[in-house]
């Protein structure tokens, strides 16, 4: 059975110059989709998410939100309705803790009603919420570490945790796990693995081995245009992907 569209992309394109980076793309994710977007270098992933986000606007297509048109809109407004892809950390304060992180993300996220001086309910809903979150990213015994002092695998899970503190319909998770050792790489799947069923996951990743355990469908860019998709087993079977993708990581790698 499948959910509720949250996200609908129709015929998404994007020149710079000459040079066609997105070529009539149309996706739809829906609630609780789990969607890989890969490729190899250069098919123009990235400058897919930024269309998406609103960090720069497409030569022409059409993006919803949850039926909503939402093409139009600055990326603040895109992520004020439910479409968030999750932050960089390094660009965050070092010596702050991850708790006092995830606090701000909360108070940010409901800045509009919220008054400056918080009811003492207010306060104990901040903790709460805040501590659920420690508890399903797997980060409560560093929740008053420093984030500067953190290795770095738990550093991308903050990055998730702060990008679901925001309450996502739709949730972009940019290689979430590259940098990191393999062997943590395991942590990030099971935290991702424990997100709210009802929500919507993109996640561009190279590491196949990551991505066939996350997707219940994968999309597949080479040069801007969508080759296929699938799920993760028509994927891995398609021999279309094999060149494209295998052959031209090859050639990059
Ligand atoms: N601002 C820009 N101006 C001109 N060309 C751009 C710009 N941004 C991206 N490109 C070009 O668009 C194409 C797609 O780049 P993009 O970064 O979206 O690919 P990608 O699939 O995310 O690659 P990677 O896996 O290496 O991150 C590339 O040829 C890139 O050089």
């Amino acid at each position: 059975m499948s959910g509720a569209a949250l996200l609908e992309v129709e015929g998404l394109s994007r020149n710079f110059g000459g040079l066609q980076v997105a070529s009539d793309i149309s996706l739809t994710l829906r609630a609780g989709d789990r969607c890989a977007l890969i490729g190899p270098n250069g098919a123009g992933k990235t400058t897919f998410v930024n269309l998406v986000t609103g960090v720069i606007p497409p030569s022409a297509g059409t993006i919803r939100l949850a039926g909503r048109d939402v093409t139009g809109l600055p990326a603040a407004e895109r992520v004020r309705l439910g479409l968030i892809r999750s932050f960089q950390v390094a660009r965050l304060f070092r010596s702050m803790t991850v708790r006092e992180h995830l606090e701000l993300a909360v108070l940010q996220r409901d800045r509009r009603t919220f008054r400056l001086f918080a009811s003492v309910a207010r306060v104990a809903g901040l903790a709460g919420e805040v501590a659920e979150l420690l508890d399903a990213m797997g980060l409560g015994a560093v929740a008053s570490t420093a984030v500067g002092s953190l290795p770095y695998g738990q550093q991308r899970l903050l990055e998730i945790a702060l990008a679901v503190a925001m309450k996502p319909k739709v949730l972009i998770l940019d290689e979430p796990a590259a940098g990191v050792p393999h062997a943590e790489s395991q942590r990030i799947l099971d935290a991702i693995d424990r997100l709210p069923t009802d929500l919507a996951v993109l996640m561009i990743e190279h590491d196949m081995d990551l991505v066939f355990r996350f997707a219940s469908s994968i999309v597949v860019l080479a040069q801007g245009r969508l080759l296929c998709s699938g799920t993760a087993a028509e994927i891995a079977a398609d021999p279309q992907v094999r060149e494209v993708y295998l052959g031209s990581r090859a050639d990059a790698r």
